[in-house]
């Protein structure tokens, strides 16, 4: 039995991974810590699941691997200074590791692969990502992952700059910029977490859409990572990692 704390127990997603866990038979909840619990509960865990505020995982993060537990961590707000923090505390306590995935979603680590595969065929790239108005960050950090891949793939190709003759705009018409790729978030009431990936050509366009229809569909990539992570050496970023694509 591999014992597991949930860090963000009571919220839309940890709710979801508290009843994924206690209903998996090789694993054992030993502790469920929601805001103003003590983190302390959390000691004889040797898996912990984050699903928190991105204001509040980094003092999540550094109290289990100081504490010599491993994360597996779903809370967005990740960028590359946090990630070197994080390296940073494995580093200094050898023997942990660390599993950060933006989506533990199957179909929508698929979206962001094919996504990624698809980018060097076309002149041109956005993407949209949709989500329900409680959000905290923007862009999503699945949104933020597909553009970083996308320049990546783009980079490795050689790809000629995207087409674009704005020359003048209003702030934001046009999206954030990551990495060269423009992401545009939208918030509306009744939506979980969608998004496209609108690919353009001569004469062509390909959308590789995703959506989440309900928030127990993140728990088996949860579970996969819960299983994995004490083998996999350090910081692991992706749950592409654990598929084998
Ligand atoms: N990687 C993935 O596949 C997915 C990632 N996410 C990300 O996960 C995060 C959580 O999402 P969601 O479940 O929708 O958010 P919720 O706000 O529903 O849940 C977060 C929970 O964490 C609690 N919390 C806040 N601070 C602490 C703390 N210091 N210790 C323990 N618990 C705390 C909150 O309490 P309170 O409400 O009282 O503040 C709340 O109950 C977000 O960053 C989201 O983007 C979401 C879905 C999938
Ligand atoms: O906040 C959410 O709901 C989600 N957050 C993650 C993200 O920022 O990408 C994953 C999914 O989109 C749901």
């Amino acid at each position: 039995m591999i014992r597991v704390g949930v860090l963000g127990a009571r919220g839309r997603v940890g709710i979801e991974v508290c009843k994924a866990v206690e209903a998996a038979g090789d694993l054992d909840l030993v502790a469920a810590v929601d805001k103003d619990d003590p983190i302390e509960r959390l000691e004889g865990a040797e898996v912990v699941v984050d699903f928190t505020h991105p204001d509040v995982v980094m003092g999540n993060l550094e109290w289990c691997i100081s504490h010599g537990v491993h994360p597996v961590v779903g809370t967005t707000g990740f960028d590359a200074a946090r990630l070197a923090s994080v390296r940073g505390w494995l580093d200094a306590n050898p023997g942990v590791n660390a599993l950060i995935a933006p989506n533990f979603g199957i179909a929508a680590v698929l979206m962001m692969h094919f996504a990624q595969q698809a980018a060097r065929y076309f002149e041109s790239v956005e993407i949209v990502e949709l989500h329900h108005p409680n959000k905290a960050d923007a862009p999503s950090g699945t949104a933020r992952r597909t553009a970083e891949l996308i320049a990546e793939a783009r980079r490795k190709a050689g790809s000629a700059p995207m087409p674009d003759a704005t020359s003048s705009q209003l702030d934001g018409a046009r999206g954030a910029e990551v990495e060269g790729v423009h992401v545009h978030a939208v918030r509306l009431a009744g939506l979980i977490a969608h998004q496209e990936v609108l690919l353009g050509g001569d004469g062509e366009i390909l959308t590789i859409r995703h959506d989440t229809m309900n928030r127990s569909s993140f728990t088996p990539g949860v579970l996969l990572g819960v299983r994995r992570v004490r083998e996999l050496p350090g910081l692991t970023v992706g749950l592409e990692h654990l598929l084998d694509l």
